[in-house]
This record gives structure tokens, sequence and C-alpha cells, in this order.
């Protein structure tokens, strides 16, 4: 065998007794850079893991290979750490007592998604001492990422499930569901198919838990139906396909659930399934939170997975720059906006009414506010604030909200529009792009703005942009 990158010399620095930080890829062998340096100097290490079921796949491993390794949890709770990506877990940072007790022992913090501001927390937090700091790429080359919307209901589970291999051989699949309702559901519906189906949540009693990943990473189940309970560390070559059945809470959580797929290196997949109602879940997030420092950070991070549903641009440079990693292509080749031949259409008509709009409002209001007004809506908050004496209002009448919204969000990833949260409350406003197109715009002409087709823009597209072409013709004679 040989090495990875990076582990030589990690498990090097180790055995010297270095302090390390080591920021590497899902997938990409961290777990390695531990594991040698004890077998090396043969004594005992303490590994801290956030996740039960990862404690159980390291044990479960290491054990096969005849290595003596048990593990000890909290006996009800499974742990998870959605919050690493903005903040450093607090019980994390009480590591460091052990410094007083654990004289002449080397620290190691290993991660998959951790930003600079994190790195910093974790060096801090466990007061390293001149640490090996090691960053490698965030990039999985042989997976594909996709994203679908999509609406609840059976007939979208049917179909779902029908994208499942049904041989062993082509490998397993995980299905992360954002709610235990959900996982019963879709275990049901893949059962039902007669495809041999394992499910993984908080509510199952440990040694269910632990016979149902036990019957997956032999597999002998073909399918895994999980929260994330089931999530970070696990470790299964096989894994084809990891879909998630709901938009998650933020990009790092998706980040290390999606990278449990194509540990061999083999071209698998990530699909990611949202239903708008995803986006607006922010406030139950946020509600056990007591700071409003918190609870922003995380109506932010769904923002920043709202957009990642709903960029047209390429979803790895997307990922990867969400991690502060440049990719200096644009396309990656290996991913549904790369890869799909969309169709396009110059929008540059409703563009230059949504931005109006907008400007009109002043970065006063979330994205509704706007399309309610083009709608010609006569609430209350229109009618106080007199919106509905604007020239625009009524002008979008054509298209459905979320025609608007998908609009809305493909002019944010394409830097028209700033999305921004104040207290918890998501405004938009125009950006100096978007203030430069508006420059050049008159009410009878805009420059051509082609747009690809993506989600809720291509529904009832032609059937809208013909009634919005007779409008606009109505208008201007009238
Ligand atoms: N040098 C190597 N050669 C071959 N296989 C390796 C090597 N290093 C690690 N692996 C294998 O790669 C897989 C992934 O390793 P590991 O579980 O340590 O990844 P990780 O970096 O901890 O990922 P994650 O953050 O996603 O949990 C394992 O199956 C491991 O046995």
């Amino acid at each position: 065998m040989s090495f990875r990158p990076y582990q030589q010399e990690v498990i090097e620095k180790i055995i010297e007794k270095m302090d390390r930080l080591v920021v590497m890829a899902t997938g990409s062998g961290k777990s390695l850079c531990y594991q040698v340096p004890l077998l090396v100097v043969k004594k005992t290490g303490i590994v801290v893991s956030p996740l039960i079921s990862l404690m159980q796949d390291q044990v479960m491993a290491l054990k096969q290979r005849g290595i003596k390794a048990e593990y000890l949890s909290s006996a009800h709770k499974d742990y998870t750490i959605q919050e690493w990506g903005h903040d450093f877990r607090v019980e994390y940072k009480q590591l460091d007592k052990l410094r007083g007790v654990l004289l002449d022992v080397p620290y190691a913090g290993l991660t998959a998604t951790a930003t600079e501001k994190v790195r910093f927390d974790i060096t801090n937090s466990l007061k390293m001492n001149n640490p090996y700091i090691v960053v490698g790429s965030f990039d999985r080359p042989n997976l594909f990422y996709g994203v679908k919307q999509f609406n609840r209901g059976q007939y979208f589970i049917d179909e779902l499930v029908e994208e499942i291999p049904k041989e062993v051989a082509n490998g397993s699949t995980i299905i992360y569901c954002t709610t235990i309702k959900d996982v019963e559901q879709i275990y049901k519906s893949v059962m039902n198919v007669g495809i041999n189906a394992g499910m993984y949540h908080g509510q199952m009693d440990g040694k269910s838990r632990e016979e149902s990943h036990r019957l997956f990473v032999r597999d002998e189940k073909q399918v895994m139906v999980a929260t994330i309970a089931f999530g970070m560390g696990i470790d299964k070559p096989n894994i084809r396909k990891v879909i998630h059945y709901g938009c998650p809470k933020n990009l790092e959580s998706y980040y290390q659930e999606s990278g449990r797929c194509g540990r061999d290196g083999i071209a698998s997949a990530c699909w990611l399934y949202y239903t708008r109602s995803d986006f607006s879940k922010g406030d139950y997030y946020a509600a056990d939170l007591k700071s409003e420092n918190q609870k922003k950070t995380v109506t932010e991070s769904l923002l920043e997975a709202q957009r990642y549903c709903l960029t047209a641009t390429c979803r790895r440079k997307f990922l990867l720059e969400h991690f502060g990693e440049k990719f200096a292509a644009d396309r990656c080749g290996n991913c549904d906006n790369c890869t799909v031949l969309r169709q396009h259409r110059d929008m540059s008509k409703e563009a230059f009414l949504l931005l109006a709009c907008i400007h009109s409002c002043k970065g006063r209001w979330g994205l509704n506010m706007s399309i309610d007004i083009l709608r010609g809506s006569r609430a209350k908050k229109i009618m106080e604030a007199q919106y509905d004496k604007l020239p625009l209002h009524g002008l979008g009448k054509a298209y459905q909200a979320n025609w608007w919204k998908a609009l809305g969000h493909q002019l944010i990833s394409l830097g028209y529009l700033k999305e921004f949260v104040t207290d918890v409350y998501r405004n938009v406003s125009v950006s100096s792009k978007g203030e430069q197109f508006l420059a050049s715009c008159r009410p009878d002409y805009q420059p051509p703005l082609v747009l690809p087709l993506v989600g809720e823009l291509a529904e009832e597209e032609t059937r809208s942009a013909e009634e919005f072409k007779i409008l606009a013709a109505s208008e201007s004679e009238g």
C-alpha cells in the first residue's frame, strides 16, 4: 500500500510528537493519520468523535483488522455537529483540560470541513503548540453533484425509489431525510418495491442502530434510509449514490454527508432534492438558539444551502469556493449544471422589472415583497407602503410567484442581486452589477440577458412567456 497525499508527513509529525491540524477532503484517509502512529509507537490513543455511528464504524473496522479498540458513548443522545462550519463545538473547547493530565501527548485535530476561522478556533481552543497544519483540497473529483426540485407526495417518492439501482452489484445508496417521519415513509416505499433497505435514526435504540449499520456495511442491506445521525465518518467504499431528500441546513453538513459517496474513487453521484418550503425552515432551526448571533449564523447557513440548490452555475465550484478553495475553471464537467443541456431564453424584460422593483423597495424587504408588487397584490403591507402606486405594480401577473422567485435566485447567483440577513430577516437589494444593468435599460428597451431555464423557470415557461408578451404589449399601447 502506498500513502495518499499528506498521510506520510502527518504520520511522521505525530511520531515526532508535534501537534497537528489536518484539514483534508471527505474520504481522503484522515483516520490512518492517527491510527498508524499509535501502532508504530505501540501506545494507546484517545479519539474524540462527534457521532456514535462514527465511533461504531471505526471500532468495527479496527477490530476486523485485529486492532484492540473500544468506544465509550453518551447513553441516549446522538450528537451531531452541524454548527461545525461556523463555530467550534463547545464541548470540544474543554479538551484542553486534558493537557494537564496527558503530559507529553501530542494533539491532532482532523476535519473535512473547517473554514479558516474554525481552523484558528481549533488550534486556539486545544492550546496547540506550534501545530503542524495541513490543508488539502476539498475536491472529490469522482463525485457527480446534482440538484432537483420536488413537490412532496407519494408520486415523487415513487419516482425517487425508481432511481435506486435494484442490483446489489451496482453498489449501495444512502437516502438522507430531514425528519424521522420522512425516514419511515421512504423506508416503507423502498421496501415495498422489493429493495432490501435499512433504517437509521436517533429514536431507534442503540442496538437496532448498530445492527442496521452492520448489515449495511456488510452489503446485506442495499439502501440505508437515515437522518443525519448516520453521517460523518461512515466509511463504506462502494456507496454509489447519496440522495438528500430535503435541503440540508448548511453546506458543511451537505459536504460531510454526500462525502460518504464513492470512497473507492469510482464515479458516484450525489443528488439533492429540495422542496421550496425547506428554505423557510430557518426560524425552526434557530428556535432553540439563544444569541441573535447564532440565529443569524443559522439563517445565513441555510441561505447558502439554498443558493447551492438554486444556482445555475457549476455546483462543484460553488461548494469548493464555500470552503475557501479556488476552483480555476468555470465548469467542472461533472455536475448537472455543467452537463445538462438547458434551454435558454432572453429574460431581459423580466429581469428589468424585478431589479427595478427591488430598487424601488430600497433593500428594505425580502424578494417576496417585490414579487407581490409585480403580481399586483393589494395586501395590507403593500397598500400601507403605497407600493400599489408604483408603475411596476401588477406588470408581472403573467408569471407565478415561484417563477419570479426562481428568476430572483438566478439573479442572485449571477450577482445582479444581493441577498443578506438583517437580524433574522432576509433582505434583497440590487448589486452594483444590477445597477449597471438597470442604467443600460429604458422602459421600452433592455439589453439582452440570456439565462438558462432551471427549476421552476422551466415550468410553465411557454404559457407564461406568451401571456407576459401580450400583457407587456397592451401596457405599452395603453
Ligand atoms: N493510503 C491509502 N491507500 C488505500 N486506501 C486508503 C489509504 N488511506 C485510506 N484509505 C482508505 O480510504 C477510505 C477513507 O479513509 P478515511 O475513512 O480515513 O477517510 P476520512 O478522511 O476520515 O474521511 P471522512 O472525513 O469522510 O470521514 C478508507 O476506506 C481507508 O481504508
